[in-house]
C-alpha cells in the first residue's frame, strides 16, 4: 500500500520545503514568515532556509522572542562550527558577541564581519534583545551585485588586486570626535585591537557555494597590495562606491526578538548610529568560514604574525 500511495506522490515533495517568503529590496533581503527557529528544525526546512539564504543574502525573522542564548547557539551550530570573535571576549559561558549601546558596540560603518582573519566567517546570526524606539536600523549591501554592477574593465581590474585587511583599521576616519572620546568606545577599541591579525585576501572572491563573485572589502582593509595607501584609497572608493549605493542595500527596522541571518561571503552590513543615548543590545553568533579565493583560484593568505598566532593557539586551548 505504502508503494502504492507514495508512488502518487511527486518525489520531490518529500525534499522541498516551500517557504512564506516577502522580499524587503530589489537586490538584497527578504523576510521569512511562519519560521520558529530552533536548533531541531526539520532537515528540509533548514534546507529552503540555506537555499533563501543563498539567494537572498540577508533574511529576517520576526517573533523569535522564544530564542534564548542557548538556542541561538543551538540554531547556529546547523550551520556550522561556531567561532567566537579572535579578540573580544564572549558573552559569560557562551560564543556570543555581545554588541551592548552603553559599552562601545556601535558598528556604524560599512564592513563584512571579522575578515582580518584568513577564514572569516561564512554566516553571521544577529539576534535584537533590547531594541530602541526609534532609530538604530540596520542596512545590509550585496556584494555579488555590486561586483556584477562594475564596467568590464573595471572587473577585470578588480579581479587581479589583492587587499591588506587588519583589526587595527582607521576607526578615526570614520568616527566623530565625539565618538571617539567616549570611554566606551575607547576601551572597546583596545580590547579590539589587543593583537594584530592580519589577512590577505582577492578583491574579488569566488563564492564556494553558488560560484558568484563578489567584493571583499569594508572597513578592516587597510590597503591594496602592492599600491600605496593613497592609491588605495581612490581605487578603494570606487569599488567601496558601487557596494552601498543606496540600490544595492536593504533597511531593517528592528523589533524586539527579530533575528537576521546574513551570507557574510556575499553582503557587507552599517549599523545606524542614530539612537543617542538610548538602550539598544544585540547578541550575534558566527560560523566558521572557508579560506577565500580569487578568481585565478589564488587564496588568501594569514598575514597574523607566527608569535601572534601561536599566542591565540594557546589562549584557545586554555
Ligand atoms: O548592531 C547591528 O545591528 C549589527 C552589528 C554588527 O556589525 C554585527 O553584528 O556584525
Ligand atoms: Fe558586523
Amino acid at each position: 500500500m505504502s508503494a502504492m500511495l507514495s508512488s502518487t506522490i511527486p518525489a520531490q515533495a518529500a525534499h522541498h520545503h516551500e517557504l512564506d517568503i516577502v522580499r524587503q529590496a530589489g537586490h538584497i533581503g527578504a523576510e521569512v514568515r511562519g519560521v520558529r527557529l530552533s536548533g531541531s528544525l526539520q532537515p528540509e526546512v533548514f534546507g529552503a532556509i540555506k537555499a533563501a539564504l543563498l539567494k537572498h543574502k540577508v533574511l529576517f525573522f520576526r517573533g523569535q522572542q522564544h530564542l534564548d542564548d542557548a538556542q541561538q547557539e543551538a540554531f547556529g551550530r546547523l550551520w556550522g562550527e561556531l567561532v567566537p570573535h579572535p579578540t573580544v571576549p564572549s558573552r559569560d559561558g557562551t560564543r556570543l558577541l555581545e554588541l551592548d549601546s552603553r559599552h562601545g558596540g556601535r558598528a556604524n560603518s560599512w564592513h563584512t564581519d571579522v575578515t582580518f582573519e584568513v577564514a572569516y566567517p561564512q554566516v553571521s546570526i544577529l539576534r535584537a534583545v533590547v531594541i530602541p524606539a526609534y532609530g538604530g536600523d540596520t542596512v545590509w549591501a550585496n556584494t555579488v551585485a555590486a561586483y556584477e554592477s562594475l564596467p568590464d574593465d573595471v572587473k577585470a581590474l578588480a579581479d587581479r588586486l589583492r587587499a591588506i585587511h587588519g583589526n587595527d583599521y582607521d576607526y578615526a576616519a570614520t568616527r566623530s570626535p565625539a565618538d571617539l572620546d567616549e570611554e566606551g568606545t575607547k576601551r572597546y577599541r583596545d580590547v579590539f585591537t589587543r593583537r594584530l591579525l592580519e589577512a590577505e585576501h582577492p578583491v574579488v572572491r569566488v563564492h564556494p557555494e553558488t560560484g558568484e563573485r563578489s567584493l571583499v572589502l569594508g572597513h578592516f582593509v587597510k590597503r591594496l597590495a602592492g599600491h600605496s595607501t593613497h592609491d588605495s584609497g581612490h581605487l578603494l572608493n570606487v569599488l567601496q562606491s558601487h557596494v552601498h549605493r543606496l540600490e544595492n542595500t536593504v533597511r531593517w527596522r528592528w523589533a524586539q526578538g527579530d533575528v537576521a541571518i546574513w551570507d557574510n561571503r556575499a553582503t557587507q552590513h552599517y549599523a545606524i548610529n542614530d539612537y543617542g543615548d538610548q538602550h539598544r543590545v544585540v547578541r550575534r553568533v558566527t560560523i566558521a568560514g572557508d579560506v577565500p579565493y580569487g578568481v585565478d583560484g589564488a587564496k588568501s593568505v594569514d598575514l597574523t604574525a607566527p608569535a601572534v598566532r601561536a599566542a591565540e593557539a594557546a589562549r584557545a586551548v586554555a
